[in-house]
């Protein structure tokens, strides 16, 4: 097990993934021999937040030489703003590697993984040409599982893909926390699904963690989950290529036992509770050591990438957590009744539409049928998607001070905000802007210029639980220009 803090080397080297002898460089490797080999698939997985992007947008523009596809499963139904967030000097940068990509943005990836994966899949090899390596963001609350037992039992899929190894990002901050977090009853805490699966494991964002001590405490409680993974610290989810691509983790390269105990537990998930791959007949239920408590209040460490404001150190609340109902079919994006709405925090807050709404309840419409077998599959149904639009251009002050209200103060009573990402329209730029937040972090960066063909209103997707939409939408809206002149 490797623990490298080390700088991202220029150049990574790479073995050819065909397994054969043809050549050390990956492109001359598959060049004329593309319809005889496999495509290596890395699956790139995480909880919410946690730099799955980041590492993907890290892998197009390394040097490594290969030419890649991705498939991204966008959570929320805007897609767009994932690969809004491909840094626009990604595009232009010399290495940049990416040939292919689709975002699958209709439910979640190990939900519809028969329909969607595997038809983009299908897609994709038709330009089998173009590209010699799969990258496959999953979304932050996918289960790893039933997309990796697609992708290595498949019949549709027969050797033109090949899973090459389960790499799991994972937020040094708030790992802790995501891992002791309850479900509902039924539901498993794809925190600890995801990182039971991995093959590798990027420890990120160690610069948000103080201290030797505590970093170590989060690389332990991994350990206790799984003990086969290498894992990695990180920072912006960097580190040699050479350990994640063209791994080979699911080489039948040791004894055959080694390959079924690897397909029974694909196709079975069931995880021993140490995560390691066991004899199937010792596999107990996903049932996780108690080692993870609610993570301490933690410095507020250097955040001060892009443009976040510096905010006042402080104990993020345990937010008050209702009892969700358990769901199998409905997608993610459902919403549920989320309890009594607070009332105004303060006179000030009213505006940012802070004060006491009205409770909603809605239901997506994309509910979507899915095969019986992913029915016994559930997701913690308390996870809502919600995006949130502005017609008008955003007062960028009067944002930050609503985001530092809802994501620092937790002045939304209940909510429980996961994460935010957005495309936005600042009052006064010819630039989009970029939000991130994560937990009651966040950023905005300034992007490229709008152009004719994307259209110019803002919009935020936020992943939590207990989420109000009127309430989000009614704070967003406040923080339009024409809002605040009319006021
Ligand atoms: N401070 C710090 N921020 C980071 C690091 N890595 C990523 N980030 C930031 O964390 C935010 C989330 O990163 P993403 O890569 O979008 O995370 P993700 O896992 O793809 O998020 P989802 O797709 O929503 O699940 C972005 O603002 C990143 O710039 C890191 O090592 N340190």
């Amino acid at each position: 097990m490797s623990d490298s803090e080390e700088e991202v080397p220029d150049a990574v080297v790479l073995e050819a993934s065909t397994g054969s002898e043809q050549a050390s460089h990956p492109n001359s490797a598959f060049a004329g021999a593309e319809e005889a080999v496999s495509v290596p698939v890395t699956l790139i997985t995480g909880f919410l937040g946690a730099g799955k992007t980041t590492l993907v947008n890290y892998i197009l523009t390394a040097k490594h030489g290969y030419r890649i596809a991705v498939i991204l499963n966008e959570f929320g139904e805007d897609t767009g703003i994932e690969s809004s967030l491909l840094p626009q000097v990604s595009k232009t940068a010399e290495n940049f590697a990416l040939e292919e990509w689709i975002e699958l943005s209709n439910g979640c990836l190990c939900c519809s993984v028969k329909t969607e994966m595997v038809q983009a899949l299908e897609t994709l090899m038709q330009k089998r040409h173009k590209f010699d390596y799969i990258l496959i963001e999953t979304t932050g609350l996918a289960d790893p599982g039933p997309v990796a037992a697609a992708l290595w039992t498949d019949a549709e899929l027969g050797s033109a893909v090949c899973l090459d190894s389960i790499v799991t990002v994972v937020d040094a901050r708030n790992i802790r926390r995501q891992l002791a977090e309850d479900r509902p009853q039924g539901a498993v805490n794809e925190a600890q699904q995801q990182i039971a699966y991995a093959d590798v494991i990027l420890l990120n964002k160690t610069d948000l963690v103080a201290g030797t001590e505590a970093l170590q405490e989060v690389h332990a409680s991994l350990t206790a989950i799984n003990a086969g993974a290498e894992i990695n610290h990180t920072l912006h989810s960097q580190m040699d290529l050479a350990r994640i691509l063209n791994r080979g983790a699911f080489k039948p390269s040791q004894t055959s036992e080694d390959v079924s105990h690897l397909s029974l537990q694909l196709c079975g998930a069931q995880i021993s509770s140490r995560g390691t791959r066991q004899d199937p007949g010792s596999m107990t239920r996903l049932d996780l050591p108690a080692a993870c408590s609610r993570q301490d209040a933690s410095s507020r460490a250097d955040y001060e990438n892009g443009m976040g404001s510096p905010q006042p150190h402080a104990s993020p609340k345990v937010a008050a957590e209702q009892q969700p109902a358990k769901h199998s079919e409905e997608s993610h994006s459902s919403l549920q009744d989320a309890g009594t709405a607070g009332g105004p925090k303060a006179d000030g807050m009213r505006d940012m539409g802070l004060d006491g709404l009205e409770s909603t309840s809605a239901r997506s419409s994309a509910t979507q049928s899915r095969p019986a077998h992913w029915q016994s599959h559930i997701h913690d149904s308390g996870v809502q998607t919600h995006t949130l639009h502005a017609q008008q251009p955003l007062c960028i002050e009067r944002l930050r001070t609503w985001l530092d209200l809802i994501l620092w103060e937790q002045a939304l009573p209940a909510h429980q905000i996961y994460r935010m990402k957005g495309l936005l329209q600042i009052y006064g730029s010819p630039c989009c802007h970029v939000l991130q937040a994560v937990q009651e972090l966040y950023d905005i960066v300034e992007g490229p210029r709008w152009d004719a063909t994307v259209h110019g209103h803002s919009r935020v997707v936020v992943i939590g639980r207990n989420l109000q939409a009127d309430m989000l939408q009614k704070g967003l809206t406040a923080c339009e220009v024409s809002e605040l002149s009319s006021a």
